[in-house]
């Protein structure tokens, strides 16, 4: 316990968010897509009709996935102020509860904590981050050869909604930027209070793809049709994603899915996410849209959480509006 943030001790349980009401479902219909066999429309399909996916037959060896998570645990499981130290130190950000609230005054924290810490790594300032704690040591060469994998599927899943939607395949360059490529490590500490606290809050990404792979606990949902679905942990699967992006450059026709997670009672839940973006100045053409660059994005969204609270993403761009 003593290596959870004091916010999730038992005794700060101050949170007030009503998460009840809200039924799910287990889903076993989560379509999949085998990347041996990728095929253009096929993947077109599971993009118009749910924008995430479970991708098999990956090519990501089984050891290097446990190996990640594994330091990754430990790296969770140390005391909270070494871990603020390390991170500190590497210059790795480590956040714990609402990021936006970690320097805000405790009064904000009756609403809407997530309960949820992490590390950010953007995969291309890997070599620059001070790894020398040895609790980082193979923390890096993991992350890297992750990352390696995760640029490699991002890519061919790109390419083939590309051939899908008739777009220029010379777009996948500017549209999926591999030096945007980012890690984020997760872990979902447990909580009592299942009904009340939520790990994220429900929210869309604003990546072109997101590329998750999760323990065995559970806690992932997608909203379908109004409704929530839980997303069952396979092993040796991950959970692909479509954000923003890809929602903006389809026109509409691929859905960037809405997705939260839930705590479990009794169990930490670990997950590790790989985000993709367009490059920074590139801008990005749409019917629906106004054009605008991945940073003016950014800022937006950034604009809109710390005057209303939360993001509003896409429909601030939408045209006609
Ligand atoms: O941890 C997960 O399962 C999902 C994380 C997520 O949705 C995010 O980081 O945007
Ligand atoms: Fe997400």
């Amino acid at each position: 316990m003593s290596s959870y943030p004091p916010l999730f001790l038992p005794t700060n349980l101050l949170i007030q968010t009503d998460n009840s009401g809200n039924s799910s479902q287990d889903l076993d219909l989560l379509p999949v897509i085998d990347l041996q066999n990728l095929n253009p429309s096929d993947i077109g399909e599971v993009c118009r009709d749910w924008g995430v996916f479970r991708l098999i037959n990956h090519g990501i060896p089984e050891t290097l996935s446990n190996q990640l998570h594994e330091e990754t645990k430990k790296l969770f499981d140390l005391p909270f102020e070494t871990k603020k130290d390390i991170c500190a130190e590497a210059n790795i950000p480590y956040f714990w509860g609402t990021p936006a609230l970690n320097s805000v005054n405790a009064a904000m924290l009756t609403k809407n904590v997530n309960w949820v810490e992490g590390f950010s790594v953007v995969l291309d300032q890997l070599q620059l981050i001070q790894m020398e704690h040895p609790a980082l040591f193979s923390f890096r060469s993991l992350l890297e050869e992750h990352g390696q994998h995760m640029a490699r599927l991002s890519r061919n899943i790109f390419k083939a909604m590309v051939t899908d939607l008739g777009l220029d395949l010379t777009l996948t360059e500017p549209y999926l930027s591999k030096s945007t490529g980012l890690i984020r490590v997760y872990r979902y500490p447990h909580c009592s209070e299942t009904e009340k606290v939520l790990g994220l809050d429900a929210h869309t990404d604003s990546s072109v793809l997101s590329i998750l792979s999760q323990d065995n606990i559970g806690g992932l949902q997608i909203l379908k049709d109004d409704a929530w679905f839980n997303i069952k942990p396979i092993p040796n699967t991950l959970i692909v994603n479509l954000g923003d992006m890809s929602q903006a450059i389809s026109d509409d026709a691929y859905r960037s899915v809405t997705h939260r997670v839930k705590v479990n009672k009794c169990e930490q839940r670990i997950s590790i996410c790989y985000f993709v973006f367009p490059v920074e100045d590139t801008v990005i053409r749409s019917s629906k849209y106004k054009p605008f660059t991945n940073q003016e994005f950014r800022s937006q969204v950034q604009e809109d959480i710390k005057t209303t609270g939360t993001k509003i993403g896409l429909p601030r761009f939408k045209l006609g509006h």
